[in-house]
């Protein structure tokens, strides 16, 4: 069997680190499990921390600085490593202390005739991959130093057999022969590291096997068996990490001479280096420069991605020198996706596949660019004034629960893998590249595509739990799990460009403080025996040296799954100085990936399912709050759902109701409005024949009034012109409702022209005056003149009375009916309408009042008839000796009373002198005189008692003269 070369006691001729570099602690255990079992027993040669620390520095410091030897360095002390044929189911002599470590249930292998694989296979390596590739795999042809496809990885070659077959020794000028044959300690020195940390994975697959039953490391089969034991581990503490190594094919021109040097066997997860320092390197996978990224997600991730499904942890970080394909591998291209995009796929098959649970993903996306965290997501920023602004600084925090993270960072809900894509796309635009002298477009930052999965149980019956009548939250709480996809920087060596330089400063600075980190974890992690423990190690590790490390602390010190992809490059294509650089840094990079391997002890559990927002995941869990929300949101739908139906069941006839009524209301209004319309003109006209017949009411009384008023009603003695004047103008008025102005003028005509000098336009006049002037030319004459007169004004106020109440009765008639009601109150807000109102009140009143005059009329008819009767019995009784003569003289001084003002009376007849007049004895005169006054003061009381100083008719206070005291 072939022996692994191990670390002289010196120092081999390869440059050792010259900066300051981390030790590298690597345990002895550890050790005695790298080498197998003819060297386990040599643990006390292995390297201290220190001397391991160094030799995981940098490769670029590792290229520059000397070995450090001494016997301090434990690892000169160590024996060459041999390949030894490890007899199978050999029970080693040394248990590791790595027992968590073991890459058996995480990827699982499957067995296959009988034969086991060295490296866990994808789950998926039995289907085809998407590009098609089959499971045959090529084969080392170590003593040709090609590597050709040769079988299934899940039929791997006997690792050891295998190895020690080729004799893996270092054929390369670079390599002293003293170190590939076992002479050569220095060599060994540092091909150690790898040996140990290849030797480390088949310990610790040891180990675990052991702590399953199993012992045996020695061979590729039971390595296999053990790696399936290891996937009982379900509760993720065992087999969780995974570290692979892919070569990327060279460009231009071959090396032969460089391909030469190395053998890479794939199938037997197998890198050995022949030249100096070489080794052999055994890696969970080792992927060929013909493996396609289909073939690399599904044997060194797919695995790890399904378990963040099923609620663990995971990360996936790509390493390894500029240029080497860490971006190709991890992003890939669109014919030959890489890590992320698969993972992705693959997520949402998962979740296809899970119907029992639903989940919900949210994605960020930052790079470490400069020492600075950069949230890729967040789009450019602007200030006001639309230039571009600064990034919120990110920074990462700490949290017992959530471990380390960065924040204020963007988080997309994304819900279809393209969706994810897109998000992710985005952010790649937004990182920072740059050409470099070994990578046209090579990454200057680390990249971390975070997914957070948080899934929970179904409801049963449900698929959103709406089936709890309660409306409580769904049982089964919320499980948080994320997914770390990581894309480092690569290590590089300064650049010209002081920009690059800087940029390779922060990232090799970092690098380095990882490669300390995982160099040093080991040995502390195997002091820690409890969580306690494990904090106060995480304490001394210098995890915030890099903010890639402080990111890494959670993934690093146990709490995830890993998977590490280590990317190198044989071939130089270049002098041989590029060679031997390109070497050394591959050599560097493979001892990484061993140290990774042998110290990282992931203890990742299944996250608990959090219920409600009390836990950790609660406290976070999108999905809970989504469902809480949801629930709340239907919750509140269906309320309002209930409610607008119980609504609708009472009110729908009421609505229809009052559509109804609504179109009825319309109708009504519509009719309203005619009807007020209507209304408002019969107003107009009901106001405007009121205000006709009040006019010519006024008129008419107001006719009176100036009579009575120039005529000087009530003034003494003149009044009895006055009252003749009066009469006349009432005789005259005979029912002519001609303007009064004309008979007031002629009243004046007569008074100036008195007697009969009439004048012509008052023809009608004549007759009444002629008749009761010029029947006998006494006062019986007067009196009947009078009579008429009254009577006959009694008739054109009756006329005048009954027009009034047929306008009235028309006016009533046409609005009554509808303004009766609405009027008093829908229209008597108006102070039109209010008018109107009042207006018909006043009519009825002045109905009233010239009712009553009338009754007054009749009464004073009733009393002038009287009065005539008992001046005719007077006249009767004074006749008895010239009845005639008296009865004229009395006419004839009557007459002269009404028709005289002091003037020349003229009579129809004779006229009558005043001597004769006065010649009448005394008390004819003076009872003549108490009747005419009589009846002057009746009438003047009538006429003053229904006309009041404005004009206005009122209530006459008339008394018949029969009726006096
Ligand atoms: N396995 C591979 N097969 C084909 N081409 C590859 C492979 N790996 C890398 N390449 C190519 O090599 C070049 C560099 O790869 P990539 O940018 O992924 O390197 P890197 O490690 O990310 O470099 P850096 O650290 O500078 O970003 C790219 O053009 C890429 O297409």
């Amino acid at each position: 069997m072939a022996t692994l070369p191990r670390p002289a006691a010196s120092r081999p001729s390869i440059a050792p680190p010259t900066g300051p570099l981390p030790s590298l602690p690597v345990p002895k255990k550890s050790r005695v499990s790298n080498v197998g079992p003819a060297t386990r027993t040599t643990s006390s040669l292995l390297p201290s921390p220190s001397t391991a620390a160094n030799r995981a520095a940098s490769s670029s410091a590792l290229s520059h600085r000397p070995t450090p030897k001494g016997p301090a360095n434990p690892a000169t002390n160590l024996p060459t490593v041999t390949t030894t044929e490890a007899p199978s189911g050999s029970t080693p002599p040394a248990r590791t202390l790595r027992k968590t470590v073991s890459i058996g249930s995480f990827p699982q292998p499957p067995k296959h005739g009988g034969r086991t694989s060295s490296h866990p296979p994808s789950p998926l390596s039995s289907s085809s991959t998407p590009s098609g590739d089959t499971p045959n795999r090529r084969s080392v042809e170590a003593s040709k130093g090609t590597t050709t496809r040769q079988g299934s990885i899940k039929k791997p070659a006997p690792r050891v057999s295998s190895v020690g077959g080729r004799g893996l020794l270092a054929k390369s000028p670079l390599t002293p022969p003293s170190f590939l044959n076992g002479s050569g300690e220095s060599v060994r020195t540092s091909s150690a590291q790898g040996s140990y940390a290849t030797s480390a994975t088949t310990i610790d697959d040891i180990d675990d096997d052991e702590s399953r039953g199993r012992s045996d490391n020695t061979t590729a089969g039971d390595r296999s068996s053990m790696h399936k034991d290891g996937k009982d581990g379900k509760d993720g503490s065992k087999g969780n990490v995974v570290v692979s190594v892919r070569v990327r094919p060279d460009v231009g021109a071959k090396d032969s001479k460089q391909e030469a040097e190395w053998e890479i066997n794939n199938k037997r997860a197998l890198l050995a280096y022949k030249g100096r320092e070489g080794g052999e390197f055994y890696y969970d996978n080792v992927f060929d420069t013909q493996d396609n990224n289909a073939r690399v997600y599904d044997a060194a991730a797919k695995r790890l991605v399904r378990r963040v499904m099923e609620g663990y942890h995971g990360t996936v970080f790509a390493y390894g020198m500029t240029g080497t394909g860490k971006t190709f591998s991890m992003q890939g291209t669109a014919t030959n996706p890489g890590v992320i995009p698969l993972a992705i796929t693959d997520i949402f098959s998962y979740i296809r596949e899970t119907p029992h649970r639903e989940f919900l993903l949210r994605v960020s996306y930052l790079e470490i660019y400069n020492e600075k965290i950069h949230d890729l997501l967040a789009g450019p920023i602007t200030t006001m004034n639309g230039q571009p602004g600064a990034q919120e600084e990110i920074k990462l925090r700490e949290d017992s629960k959530r471990g380390v993270y960065a924040t204020p960072l963007k988080e997309e809900i994304v819900q279809s893998p393209t969706q994810l894509l897109r998000v992710i796309a985005r952010g790649d635009n937004a990182r920072r590249v740059a050409g470099t002298q070994f990578n046209a477009r090579s990454s200057r930052s680390h990249a971390v595509v975070q997914i957070v999965v948080e899934s929970r149980e179904r409801v049963p019956g449900g698929p959103n739990g709406l089936k709890d009548k309660r409306g409580a939250i769904t049982p089964g709480g919320v499980r948080v799990s994320t997914l770390s996809l990581i894309d480092l920087a690569g290590s590089e060596k300064a650049a010209e460009n002081k920009e690059r330089r800087t940029e390779g400063s922060h990232i090799n600075k970092s690098l380095l403080t990882l490669g300390t980190v995982v160099a040093r974890i080991s040995s502390d992690g195997d002091k820690a025996t409890s969580d306690k423990d494990k904090a106060s190690k995480d304490k001394h590790l210098p995890y915030r040296d890099s903010k890639l490390t402080r990111l890494l602390q959670g993934a690093l010190s146990g709490n995830s799954l890993v998977s590490i992809l280590c990317t190198v490059q044989i071939g130089s294509s270049g002098s041989i100085a590029a060679a031997s650089s390109h070497t050394v840094e591959t050599l560097n990079t493979l001892k990484f990936a061993s140290r990774a391997k042998n110290n990282i002890v992931s203890h990742a559990k299944k996250a608990d399912e959090s219920l409600g927002a009390g836990g950790d995941a609660g406290s976070r869990a999108l999905l809970d709050r989504y469902r809480i929300e949801i629930q709340e949101l239907r919750k509140q739908l269906e309320e309002q759902n209930k409610a607008k139906d119980s609504t609708k069941d009472t009110k729908e006839p009421e609505s229809k109701e009052e559509e109804k009524e609504r179109e009825k209301d319309e109708e009504e209004e519509k009719i309203r409005e005619l009807e007020e319309k209507n209304r408002h003109e019969e107003q107009m006209l009901e106001m405007q024949l009121a205000r006709t017949a009040l006019k010519e009411r006024i008129e008419h009384l107001n006719r009176l009034i100036l009579s009575s008023k120039s005529l000087g009603v009530n003034n003494g003695p003149r009044s009895f012109s006055a009252m003749s004047l009066q009469r006349g103008s009432v005789l005259s008025n005979g029912g002519d409702l001609r303007p009064l102005s004309a008979r007031s003028s002629a009243s004046h005509t007569t008074l100036e022209a008195p007697g009969r000098n009439i004048t012509p336009g008052v023809p009608h006049d004549g007759s009444e005056e002629d008749d009761s002037i010029g029947e006998n030319g006494d006062g019986s004459a007067s009196q009947g003149a009078q009579i008429r007169s009254l009577q006959s004004d009694l008739a054109d106020k009756n006329r005048y009375i009954s027009t009034l109440e047929k306008r009235l009765l028309h006016a009533r008639r046409s609005s009554h009916s509808r303004v009766s009601m609405s009027l008093s109150h829908k229209l008597g807000g108006s102070s039109e309408d209010g008018g109107l109102v009042a207006t018909i009140a006043e009519k009825d009143a002045e109905i009233h009042n010239l009712r009553a005059q009338l009754e007054d009329k009749e009464k004073m008819i009733a009393a002038l008839t009287s009065a005539r009767k008992k001046s005719d019995n007077a006249h009767e009784v004074s006749s008895d000796s010239s009845p005639g003569s008296r009865r004229a003289s009395n006419q004839s001084h009557q007459r002269g009373e009404i028709n005289g003002n002091g003037g020349s009376l003229k009579t129809k007849g004779s006229p009558i002198s005043p001597k004769a007049f006065l010649t009448n004895s005394k008390s004819e005169r003076e009872s003549r005189d108490e009747k005419l006054a009589d009846v002057t003061r009746m009438l003047d009381e009538m006429i003053s008692g229904r006309v009041d100083a404005n004009g206005a008719p009122r209530r006459s206070s008339l008394r018949p003269v029969n009726e006096g005291p």
